[in-house]
C-alpha cells in the first residue's frame, strides 16, 4: 500500500533552508506533481491506521495537511477544519505562535468547541513545532483528541503525546526511509 509513498521519498530532490536539509516530495509540497494514486495509497493507509469511530472533526494545518484532510474527508464523511496562517477575528478564534525547522509564524484555529471529539492529521513531522501549536490550540478550544496520524515522521519528534506516522525518515543528503507502519 505504501510502496509508491516509500518509492518518491528515496527519490526525492533535496534543498538547503539555512542549515536544515528540505526534501521536496509531492504530499509535503505539491510539487512537482500530486498524483491521486499517490494521495489514494495515503489516505486508504490513514483509513486503516485511524481510530475513526464516533469522530466529529479532522483538524488539519494550512497549508500541506489540507490536501490530504480534504481527501480523508471525502472518503469519511467526516468534517474538516483547517488551523489558518491568517487571522479572522471571528468570536472564539485561538491564536497560537508556530516554529519549525526552517520559519515561525503564527497560526488561528477557528471552528473547533468544547466536547469536540477530534483527529488531526498532517503531512510531515519534524521539530514538532506545529503539532505542539495545534495541541496547544486545541486543548485551549477543549476538544478531545482521539487520535493524531502524520504521514511522514523525521526522526523521533516528542509532540508531548502519542502519535501515529505510516512511515519513518532520516534525512542527510537524501532522505532514506527507515521504517514503514503499514
Ligand atoms: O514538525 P515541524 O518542524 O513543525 O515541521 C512540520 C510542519 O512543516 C510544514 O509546515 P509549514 O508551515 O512549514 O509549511 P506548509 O505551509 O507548506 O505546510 C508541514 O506542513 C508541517 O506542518
Ligand atoms: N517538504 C518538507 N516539509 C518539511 N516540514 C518540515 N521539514 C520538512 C522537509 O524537510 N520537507
Amino acid at each position: 500500500m505504501l510502496d509508491r509513498l516509500v518509492e518518491s521519498l528515496e527519490t526525492c530532490p533535496m534543498v538547503k533552508r539555512g542549515e536544515y536539509n528540505y526534501f521536496i516530495h509531492p504530499i509535503t509540497d505539491g510539487v512537482p506533481l500530486v498524483e491521486p494514486a499517490l494521495l489514494r495509497d495515503v489516505c486508504s493507509a490513514m483509513v486503516k491506521v485511524l481510530d475513526l469511530n464516533n469522530i466529529d472533526k479532522i483538524v488539519v494545518v494550512e497549508a500541506m495537511g489540507i490536501h490530504i484532510g480534504a481527501v480523508l474527508s471525502v472518503m469519511t464523511d467526516i468534517p474538516m477544519v483547517v488551523m489558518r496562517k491568517r487571522e479572522y477575528k471571528l468570536p472564539h478564534e485561538i491564536p497560537v505562535h508556530q516554529k519549525t525547522g526552517y520559519s515561525k509564524g503564527e497560526l488561528y484555529l477557528n471552528g473547533v468547541y468544547k466536547g469536540d471529539r477530534v483527529i488531526i492529521i498532517d503531512d510531515v513531522v519534524s521539530t514538532g513545532g506545529t503539532m505542539k501549536a495545534l495541541l496547544s490550540a486545541l486543548e485551549i478550544a477543549g476538544a478531545e483528541i482521539k487520535d493524531v496520524c502524520i504521514v511522514i515522521q523525521r526522526g523521533n519528534p516528542d509532540i508531548g503525546r502519542p502519535y501515529k506516522s505510516l512511515v519513518k525518515i532520516e534525512v542527510d543528503d537524501r532522505v532514506h526511509v527507515v521504517e514503514r507502519f503499514i
